[in-house]
């Protein structure tokens, strides 16, 4: 039968040790028992369901994610689950909801700007669910300019107490998740006032509703700001508005790792840089490239069976048709996904590495890796979550009409998805800060300061403005020196021209907002450099099982290749290659598709999601495709009666021609 066929076979064909490969993707042994087993508990547990829920309305669909909330947690308690467990079982059960925010954002801004102290109070509670937070920052009026933010925290010396105040309609919080309907308590950033004089923003531990009868406290007006792009999708969090009327608090609930407020009512600065307040950012955004692999490895899965099973035209000499991964367009627009989706997984881990060094030198007062740390996390966040957004829709695509059902599993992942190429910073905004990075690091060149970290190949500046590429043949593309020198002389040469532009300006500041787009693609450029070079460094560790190291250079030379044919412009402009070499850069990648097409499955089959979690039809493991999509199609509740309600008032009068006089 087709599908069942199709996978077995294009399984038997794999060229690599698939059980190998699900270790390199998880990390680690450990990484995959653990993600293994938490995976299928989940799938396995009927509360966990989730076929359901495009077809819910808001109230419904948002009871049933506090339910499975709650059973999750109930879970997490009867099994005595780790924190790693803990985290894994949230990740697939697959809802957003409070809890995202509780775990993600409450408890690592407290971690990260409370003292001590303030840890020992509030992290207990937090841990044990007694309290529930959010990370109430953006505004109705600003959300990007965080310095633009306009709630206040006036400290009160006579009560020894903050006054929490919303001035303004646009100083309204607007967005924080599980602050609609759930969390009890938020950290809100606000503007330091002592004694009239504004000392910027601050975070604030508040609490907003009692703890008995979850009402709002006195001064607090708090609800839902309504529905979200897609049905379902993210309709299932509560992201909120909130709004103070000279609500109180007691001092110590400014968050005082980066300045305390004296009883005195004086500001102390601590050793520590002020960007600290922006630090749940760094976190966040480091984790959210990491989960950009998960969104788009889901899809491309999806689009990978399904494009093994669909068989469209060109009957073979055995009467049946060709499988629409055979064709050579397909393989084009899937295979780049494929090695992105290894890709964003090698630079996220990269990147957590890169985020518990900084941490580490913190805790030491080094403070000299942050700039590189907002950097690489601004910038890897905003790439990966644009091409992961983009290639979620890719996907929808290459299912053809099948890929817009919401059987298929894309249209809900997709709605999810694309919030992350706004939220923890509009991704072109977080672009310009890579920017300001490079065009100082460019203009500290020659200054004796010595670039470090993921720019120390601008070090080399003299030879990468002149450098010549030396590809002659296809196959000279496959050397990683090669593609690295490429992608180094592109992106040198790229912030370079942007810096040498905009000293011609008088004033630097306006200079950037004119040359902002082109200052974007330098950022773009030194981001995808990153990407490259990572996943070159990954494949010089050891990479144990037969063929899994060959088809992770084949995907590695995939992803630059196609970011060279993408981006050719820069390439050529910058005279990084000649228009010969694109031609065989071309060539090449032809010759790599076909070398990743008979372990298309397999490699897809190693990110080891279960059926559950892909939650779609063209997906499904066992290639059992159109069973499925027929029998999916009668659950529809719109099937629930032949004839639909609504026949007598509004389609028979039409049938039976009765609206005619009303109308004449
Ligand atoms: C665990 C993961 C799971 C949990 C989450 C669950 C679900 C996720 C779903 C949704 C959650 C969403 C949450 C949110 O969206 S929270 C709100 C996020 N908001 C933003 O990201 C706002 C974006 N804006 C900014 O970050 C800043 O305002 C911006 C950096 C754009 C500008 O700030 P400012 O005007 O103050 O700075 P500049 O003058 O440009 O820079 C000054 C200086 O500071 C450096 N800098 C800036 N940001 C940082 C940082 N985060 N860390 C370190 N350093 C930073 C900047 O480079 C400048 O340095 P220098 O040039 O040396 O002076
Ligand atoms: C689903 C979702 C969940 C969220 N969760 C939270 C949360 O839990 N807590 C929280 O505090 N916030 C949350 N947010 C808010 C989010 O962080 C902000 O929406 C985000 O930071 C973007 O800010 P903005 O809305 O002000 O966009 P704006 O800055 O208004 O962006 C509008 C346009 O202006 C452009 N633009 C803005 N500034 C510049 C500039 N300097 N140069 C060039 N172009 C510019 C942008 O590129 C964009 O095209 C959430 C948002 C969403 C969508």
């Amino acid at each position: 039968m087709a599908g069942f066929d199709d996978l077995a076979s294009e399984r038997s064909k794999a060229q690599f040790d698939v059980e190998e490969m699900k270790v390199i993707w998880a990390g680690s042994r450990h990484t995959l028992e653990v993600s293994d087993r938490i995976s299928r508990l989940v799938a396995n547990d009927p509360v966990f369901r989730k076929d359901t829920r495009t077809m819910l309305s808001r109230k419904d669909l948002f009871k049933n994610t506090l339910r499975k909330a709650a059973h999750a947690w109930k879970r997490i308690i009867e099994l005595r689950l780790s924190e790693e467990e803990a985290a894994e079982l949230r990740f697939y059960v697959d809802e957003p909801a409070f809890m995202d925010l509780h775990w993600g954002m409450f408890i690592p801004t407290i971690k990260g700007q409370g003292t001590e102290e303030q840890q020992q109070k509030w992290l207990p509670l937090a841990y044990k669910m007694k309290i529930i937070g959010c990370y109430a920052q953006t505004e109705l009026g600003h959300g990007s300019n965080v310095q633009g933010l306009e709630t206040t925290a006036t400290f009160d010396p006579q009560t020894d107490e903050f006054i929490i105040h919303s001035p303004t309609l646009t100083s309204s919080k607007w967005w924080p998740g599980g602050l609609g309907k759930v969390s009890t308590h938020a950290v809100v950033y606000g503007r330091l006032i002592i004694d009239s004089k504004d000392y910027g923003v601050n975070g604030f531990i508040v609490q907003l509703r009692s703890l008995d009868d979850h009402l709002p406290l006195p001064g607090i007006t708090i609800g839902d700001i309504g529905m979200k792009f897609g049905s379902g999708a993210y309709n299932t969090m509560d992201n909120g508005v909130l709004r103070f009327d000279h609500v109180r608090i007691p001092r110590d609930q400014m968050l005082m790792r980066v300045s305390q407020v004296t009883r005195e009512g004086k500001l102390v600065q601590s050793n520590v840089p002020w960007q600290l307040v922006y630090g749940t950012m760094v976190y966040v955004r480091q984790k959210i490239v990491s989960d950009a692999s998960c969104a788009l490895s889901r899809a491309v899965c999806i689009a990978t069976r399904y494009s093994a099973v669909r068989r469209q035209f060109g009957l073979q000499s055995n009467g049946i048709e060709t499988q629409v991964i055979d064709y050579k367009t397909q393989q084009s627009r899937l295979f780049p996904l494929l090695a992105s989706a290894y890709a964003f997984r090698f630079v996220g881990e990269w990147l957590k590495w890169l985020y518990m060094d900084v941490n580490q030198r913190l805790q030491a007062s080094d403070f000299s890796t942050l700039p590189e740390a907002h950097a690489c996390t601004a910038g890897l966040k905003s790439l990966t979550t644009s091409a992961t957004a983009d290639g979620i829709e890719e996907c929808r695509k290459l299912c053809g009409g099948h890929g817009y059902l919401c059987s298929s599993g894309l249209p809900e992942l997709f709605a999810v998805y694309i919030p992350a190429c706004t939220y923890e910073g509009d991704n072109i905004v977080l672009l310009l800060q890579v920017a300001r990075f490079l065009i100082k690091t460019v203009s500290q060149l020659g200054s004796g300061k010595e670039p470090v970290g993921t720019t120390v190949y601008m070090g080399r500046v003299e030879q990468l403005m002149q450098c010549h590429c030396a590809v002659q043949k296809a196959e000279d593309w496959l050397k990683p020196s090669v593609i690295l020198e490429a992608f180094e002389a592109r992106s040198m040469r790229m912030s370079v021209a942007s810096a040498q532009n905009l000293a011609k300006f008088d004033n630097q500041e306006e200079g950037f907002l004119e040359l902002s787009a082109d200052l974007v693609q330098a950022a773009v450029a030194h981001c995808q450099l990153i990407v490259v070079s990572k996943f070159i460094e990954k494949l010089q560790q050891d990479i144990p099982g037969k063929g899994v190291k060959g088809q992770l250079e084949a995907l590695c030379n995939i992803y630059a290749l196609f970011i060279l044919h993408k981006h050719l412009g820069d390439f050529l402009s910058t005279g990084c290659i000649t228009p010969k070499q694109a031609s065989l850069a071309n060539a090449q990648l032809r010759s790599l598709y076909s070398q990743v097409r008979p372990n298309a499955i397999a490699l897809v089959d190693a990110f080891n999601y279960t059926d559950h979690y892909l939650s779609s039809v063209l997906g499904r493991y066992d290639g059992n495709v159109y069973p499925k999509l027929y029998e999916e199609a009668w659950k529809d509740p719109l099937n629930d009666s032949v004839v639909p309600d609504g026949y007598q008032e509004y389609i028979q009068p039409i049938l039976k021609q009765q609206l005619r006089n009303a109308r004449l």
